[in-house]
C-alpha cells in the first residue's frame, strides 16, 4: 500500500486562468462600484483599465479597437461620446452602473446596434429614501438644528424656530417611474397628497397627472424631481417653474442636477423666492454654488442618494449578470436600448 503511494502522482494542478483568457471589458474611469468589489469584476473579467495605461486615452482605445465588444461605466466618468464609440467600432455593449443614461451618446450606440444595460431599479428604494430623507430635514431643519446643537447656540439662544409638517403637504413628483413611484409609495404613508408630471399618465395610479409642469408646481407645496436627464428636461425647472411653486414651496432634487436651471433655483433661493431645498445632484459636480451654504433652509448632499453597501452589492450583481449574459449571448438582464 505504502509503495503503491509512493509511485502514483499527484493529480496536475488545475490550470491558472489567466487573466487574459478571460472576456474583456473595457473601463474608461472606475466606477464607485469599483472601490468597493472591484475583485468580483476581475475574477470574471479581463478589465481594461484606461485610467492606469500611461497611454492618452484615444491611444488606448485604440489598442483595443477591434478586440473589445464591452464597455463597462458610470455617471461619474468621462462622456461616453460618439467619438469615443467610433474609436471602437467592435464594440457592442455598453453596461452602466448608474440609473441615468444622460452619459452616453444614446443616438450613436442607436445607429451602431450598441446595446445599454442600466442599473434598473436596483437603487430606486435607497434613491426614494434619500428624496423623503432630504425633505423631511427641509421641513424640520435636522441638519441646521444638529449644527445649533454643535455650535453651543442651544443654551445660549434657546429653543429652535418652528419648523413645517410634513402630513397633509401637496407633493408634485416630476417623473413617475420607478424612482418617482417609490417616493410617491414613502409620501403617501406620511399623509401627503401626490400629483405627478410625467411624459405619459401612468394607468396604474390614480394621483392627479398634469401635463405641464409650471401647473403641477403651482397646485403643489413640494416639487420633487426624479425624472432623467434627455435635452427635453435639461432647465425644464427654470424661474417660471419656481415661481409657480412659490414662496413656502420647497424642491427636492434626486434625479440630475442640470434638470433645474441652477443659477435661477441659487436665484429664487436667496431672494427668498421659494422656500427650502433638499439637493442631492448639481449641474457641475462636485461644484456646488457657495451661495447656498449660507443658508439654513437649504440641505445637501454629494450625490449620494444611491449609496448603500446593499444596493451596491445588488449592482455589483447586476453588472455582472448583464456583462456574463452578453458574452454567453443570453438577454441582457437590464437591457435599456436595442437598435
Ligand atoms: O445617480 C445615480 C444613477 O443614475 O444611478
Amino acid at each position: 500500500m505504502a509503495s503503491d503511494q509512493a509511485t502514483t502522482p499527484p493529480p496536475p494542478p488545475p490550470p491558472e486562468i489567466q487573466s487574459h483568457d478571460l472576456p474583456k471589458v473595457i473601463v474608461l474611469h472606475p466606477p464607485p462600484v469599483f472601490n468597493y468589489f472591484k475583485d468580483l469584476f476581475s475574477k470574471k473579467f479581463h478589465l481594461l483599465k484606461a485610467w492606469e495605461s500611461p497611454l492618452p486615452r484615444h491611444e488606448f482605445l485604440t489598442n483595443h479597437a477591434h478586440s473589445v465588444q464591452a464597455m463597462l461605466c458610470s455617471g461619474t466618468g468621462p462622456p461616453i461620446s460618439a467619438d469615443i464609440l467610433r474609436l471602437l467600432p467592435s464594440l457592442r455593449l455598453v453596461v452602466t452602473t448608474s440609473a441615468g443614461l444622460n452619459h452616453i451618446d444614446l443616438t450613436e450606440c442607436r445607429n451602431r446596434g450598441i446595446s445599454i444595460a442600466n442599473a434598473g431599479e436596483v437603487f430606486s428604494e435607497d434613491v426614494a429614501d434619500l428624496a423623503v430623507g432630504l425633505l423631511i430635514d427641509v421641513f424640520r431643519k435636522i441638519s441646521a438644528s444638529d449644527r445649533y446643537v454643535r455650535h453651543g447656540l442651544w443654551a445660549t439662544k434657546g429653543d429652535y424656530p418652528l419648523g413645517s409638517k410634513l402630513g397633509g403637504k401637496r407633493i408634485g413628483i416630476v417623473g413617475l417611474g420607478s424612482i418617482g413611484f417609490q417616493v410617491a409609495k414613502r409620501l403617501e404613508a406620511f399623509g401627503c397628497n401626490i400629483s405627478y408630471n410625467s411624459r405619459k399618465r401612468k394607468d396604474f395610479v390614480s394621483y392627479p397627472f398634469y401635463t405641464n409642469v409650471c401647473e403641477l408646481a403651482a397646485n403643489s407645496d413640494v416639487l420633487i424631481i426624479c425624472c432623467g436627464l434627455t435635452e427635453q428636461t435639461r432647465h425644464m425647472i427654470n424661474r417660471e417653474v419656481l415661481l409657480a411653486l412659490g414662496k413656502e414651496g420647497v424642491i427636492v432634487n434626486i434625479g440630475r442636477g442640470a434638470i433645474i436651471h441652477e443659477k435661477e433655483l441659487v436665484q429664487c433661493l436667496v431672494q427668498g423666492e421659494i422656500g427650502g431645498a433638499g439637493l442631492d445632484v448639481f449641474e457641475n459636480e462636485p461644484d456646488v454654488p457657495k451661495e447656498l451654504f449660507e443658508l439654513d433652509n437649504v440641505v445637501l448632499a454629494p450625490h449620494m442618494a444611491v449609496f448603500t453597501t446593499e444596493s451596491f452589492k445588488d449592482l455589483c450583481d447586476l453588472m455582472i449578470g448583464n456583462l456574463e449574459a452578453f458574452f454567453s449571448k443570453k438577454p441582457l438582464l437590464s437591457l435599456v436600448m436595442n437598435e
